[in-house]
């Protein structure tokens, strides 16, 4: 039973009818996404779908998980042509999950405060540009990674990245960021404020049958694409089609260290820093020393052990 999307669907005039068996591009909105900004962008969106004419669907998610089940649904109805969502990275990765391994495309028009799945894919900032590029309906496969039997489209991140996310998430000021438009910010924040108290470990990694050794590891990104946390481009040379993961590790560096050479990542030239090592593979498994925490494309993953792997053009994304 199609239950949100009938619920909330709307048709145009003329259109309402036989008509309304045609496929059309269905949008599944968080209106909470960016403090907000999935509203009003939702607002703008729509006004101008009933400008042009265009025939659509929409739905509000609820709850968290939400956008999954509907994405589901809604890519088992024969008349979606393709799921966009409307929101920030956590509704992309939701939307994601429930399309991943059909045929139907997921569309983006960021609304939240990171948009690193909109940046690394170059889908633009600005709600207009992003309807215009869904409205081509030009869609291509990409990779999927899944950790412990999570998937995840941008990238995971194990240790700090971990805390990082889960920190970020539920923080008073990335909401308070957001309402000056600035919610990229609020990674950055926390990445300063963990790094007063984080316990690095040591780490036990086997990528593709071959096990190497980490000491005081800070943290391990596993990337299907080049950014994440907000425009920090982690593994730069992170490609959605190559089959591939691509890791970035960074271990044994002194806290005063760390903070003076982070900010080189918002250009990615961090991974010249001997305490970075740059690794890929197609089949990981990471142990630690002490639970480490982990996110998928910024959600909360639970904790190592972790078994990673890539899943070949599982996604269709316009
Ligand atoms: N109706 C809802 N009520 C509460 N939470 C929701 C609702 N709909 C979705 N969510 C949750 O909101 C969270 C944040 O959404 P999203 O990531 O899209 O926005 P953001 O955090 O502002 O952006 P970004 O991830 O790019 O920083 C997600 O975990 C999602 O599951």
């Amino acid at each position: 039973m199609a239950i949100g999307v009938v619920k909330h669907c709307i048709f145009f005039g003329e259109m309402i009818g036989e008509e309304a068996s045609w496929r059309m591009i269905k949008f599944v909105i968080n209106r909470y996404s960016g403090n907000g900004r999935g509203e009003a962008v939702w607002q703008q969106v729509e006004r101008a779908l009933r400008d042009k004419g265009v025939v659509y669907g929409c739905t509000f998610t609820e709850r968290q998980g939400h956008a999954r089940e509907l994405a589901m649904e809604l890519a088992g109805d024969a008349n979606t042509s393709a799921v966009v969502a409307v929101g920030g990275d956590g509704t992309v990765h939701e939307v994601a999950g429930g399309l991943a391994g059909t045929a139907v495309p997921l569309g983006c028009i960021p609304a939240g405060s990171g948009n690193d799945y909109a940046r690394s894919l170059s889908i633009p900032q600005s709600w207009e540009s992003a309807l215009e590029r869904v409205l081509a309906s030009k869609s291509r496969p990409i990779d999927t990674g899944v950790i412990n039997g999570k998937i995840f489209v941008i990238s995971s991140g194990i240790g700090f990245d971990g805390d990082v996310a889960k920190i970020t998430n539920g923080s008073w000021y990335k909401r308070w960021l957001n309402r000056i438009g600035a919610g990229s910010l609020s990674y950055v924040v926390t990445v300063l404020r963990l790094l007063v108290t984080y316990r690095p470990c040591d780490v036990r990694l086997e990528v593709d049958g071959i096990m190497t050794s980490y000491k005081n590891v800070w943290l391990l990104a596993v990337a299907n694409m080049p950014y994440y946390g907000g425009g920090m481009k982690i593994c730069p040379d992170a490609r959605d089609d190559d089959g591939t993961l691509h890791m970035c590790l960074v271990e044994n560096i002194g806290r005063l260290h760390f903070l003076r050479f982070f900010p080189r990542v918002f250009k990615g030239t961090h991974v010249e820093h001997p305490a970075v090592h740059m690794l890929s593979g197609s089949k990981i498994r990471i142990v630690g020393t002490a639970p480490m925490t982990i996110h998928a494309d910024g959600e909360f993953g639970g904790e190592t052990p972790a078994d990673v792997v890539v899943l070949r053009e599982r996604l269709y994304v316009l």
